[in-house]
């Protein structure tokens, strides 16, 4: 089977979105509010739980016969197909010539994915096997630095390599028992010194992660940690405090760092899809192995669910389709993300790069240009947070955002006042948002607060909320290591479906390219060695701008 779309297949795409266009008008016809109270089975209808596991989408502009016709669309367009190229390893990044076996890190004992007929699970284990065996030393104090058991560990990273460990170190912190963990990834000195600042570099070990083991930025970094190490250990130490995680094993040698002290992953583990990996090796530091093979495990659940559940039952399937109904049919150009939950502070930041990464493209696997506008912009930030500063436009702004909710019953904590407020606070706002308040109910309200008509007149519209708004609530009960993998999963599968839906490769990145070449010519002229005279007017003269303030 060709990962490239055919004549063929492409027609059968686009009259399957023409169909699903049809339903447009007749859902827009209704509001949310009017549809809820028409049918009262609406939420058994639109929502779905699978193994603890609940996504409601019935708080959204669309109706059964419009999630029919989103389903035909992914028969058209061969999502059962590309999922099941995806897990039999057959090379679906087609600009990198790579198979896409994220899937693979998660694999239990027994299973079997193959890339060019090799097994690759056998290879996962044994490094998972590596990575527990030197985390357990690491947290007993059995390997140690010059100045006895490691106290802190600081991740060098940027991308993939900084964005999936950071979230979830930080979403599993209640498990955290090991050395405390630092993440850096700017190449902005600043993130560096700052952390060091306060850290002992006898007891502090550093990790060295990136995939390609070039990234300026990663390098850079290891670097300053090398010298601050050097300068205050002496040489020998570097290879009692330096650990690294990537597929470049020669080049990790040439940095200093032995092979007993590196871990290693492959190819076709994207860089956004790596925290499963070695990548993963200062989560596993920080909550010990067993609580890394059980978000492992949650991860692998939902990749079973995908790959097993029929589409109209299929968590990322339906996830996936209700975003491109939002995109493609009522063309909303962005999504928040809302977790109300403080761990998954950077839940968001970790989607940015997973979602628009992986499909912010504008052509198809062919090179053609797409046919229908590619993924959101994604953002959001914790509840309640985000209510006290970006919900505003969300009520009433001029331009619907459609948001992801995602909020676990329990919390860690025995406190129940927290979260009785906290999942209060989430399901208000869907409510909020989905039914609005009209003018004659903001009237009628400020009349019983014993307002004066003229002045509930005047104030009325600005108390009014359009309401509408569409929003999936994600619910589970509690944000342990397993439902973590679950949910990170179910996202990495929905940005498939969409990916699949727009024919687009979601496992490249070429646009992040053009900035980093431009950035090495730039260099020797903001170090003053090149002239910037042949560059266009604004950036010369800001090169000289820059020049003039540094004198
Ligand atoms: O792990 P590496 O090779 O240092 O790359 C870091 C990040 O850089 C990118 O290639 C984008 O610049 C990401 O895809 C990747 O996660």
């Amino acid at each position: 089977m060709s990962a490239v779309r055919t004549a063929a297949a492409a027609a059968a795409v686009a009259n399957a979105f023409a169909a699903l266009r049809s339903h447009k008008d007749r859902v827009e016809a209704q509001s949310m509010r009017q549809m809820f109270a028409a049918d009262p089975q609406r939420f058994q209808r639109l929502s779905l739980s699978a193994d603890g596991m609940l996504l409601d989408y019935s708080k959204n502009r669309i109706d059964t016969a419009a999630v029919v016709a989103l389903l035909d669309l992914a028969r058209a367009a061969d999502v059962e197909g590309r999922r099941a190229m995806m897990f039999a390893g057959d090379k679906i990044n087609v600009t990198e010539n790579r198979a896409v076996l994220h899937i693979a890190l998660r694999a239990q004992p027994g299973e079997s994915y193959k890339v060019d007929g090799h097994d690759v699970v056998p290879d996962v284990h044994a490094v998972l096997d590596a990575m527990s065996a030197f985390s357990d030393k690491v947290r007993s104090g059995a390997i140690a630095g010059k100045g006895g058991k490691f106290t802190d560990v600081v991740n060098i990273g940027i991308g993939g390599s900084d964005l999936g460990p950071a979230m979830v170190t930080r979403a599993l912190s209640p498990y955290h028992d090991g050395p405390r963990a630092h993440f850096v990834s700017n190449v902005d000195g600043a993130h560096i010194h700052d952390t060091l600042k306060d850290l002992d570099p006898a007891t502090t070990m550093f990790l060295v992660a990136s995939k390609t083991f070039t990234t300026v930025e990663t390098m850079t970094n290891a670097g300053t940690a090398r010298q601050w190490i050097v300068e205050a250990l002496g040489e020998e130490a570097v290879g009692d405090h330096f650990a690294a995680m990537s597929t470049a094993l020669d080049k990790v040698n040439a940095f200093g760092i032995a092979s007993d002290r590196t871990f290693g992953f492959w190819d076709w583990v994207g860089g956004r899809y790596s925290v499963w990996s070695a990548i993963g090796l200062p989560v596993m530091l920080a909550v010990g192995p067993e609580n890394f093979r059980a978000f492992l495990a949650g991860a692998h659940a939902m990749d079973l669910h995908f790959r097993d559940a029929p589409l109209d039952r299929n968590l990322p399937v339906l996830l996936g389709m209700v975003g491109v109904w939002n995109r493609n049919v009522l063309g909303f150009p962005a999504k928040a993300v809302l977790p109300y939950d403080q761990r998954l502070l950077r839940f968001a930041a970790y989607l940015q790069q997973q979602d628009m990464e992986s499909n912010g493209k504008r052509v198809m696997l062919d090179g053609s240009p797409v046919t229908q506008p590619t993924g959101p912009l994604v953002w959001g930030e914790p509840g309640t947070n985000g209510q006290h500063a970006f919900y505003q436009l969300l009520h009433q702004g001029t331009d619907p955002i459609p948001a992801d909710f995602i909020v676990g019953a329990r919390a860690h904590e025995k406190d129940d006042v927290h979260q009785h407020l906290l999942l209060a606070n989430c399901l208000a706002q869907t409510e909020a948002l989905m039914k609005g308040r009209t003018t004659e109910e903001a009237r009628a309200e400020l009349i019983a607060e014993g307002k004066p008509p003229t002045e509930a007149d005047r104030l009325a519209p600005h108390k009014t909320f359009p309401g509408n708004r569409p929003t999936n609530t994600i619910l589970y009960q509690l944000l342990d290591p397993f439902t973590l993998g679950r949910l990170i999963a179910l996202y990495e599968h929905q940005v498939f479906v969409q990916g699949t839906i727009w024919g687009i490769d979601s496992f490249d990145q070429w646009g992040v390219e053009l900035g980093k070449q431009l950035a090495k010519e730039l260099l020797p002229m903001i170090e003053g060695k090149e002239s910037a005279d042949k560059r266009d007017a604004s950036t010369a003269g800001l090169v000289a701008a820059i020049a003039a303030l540094r004198a």
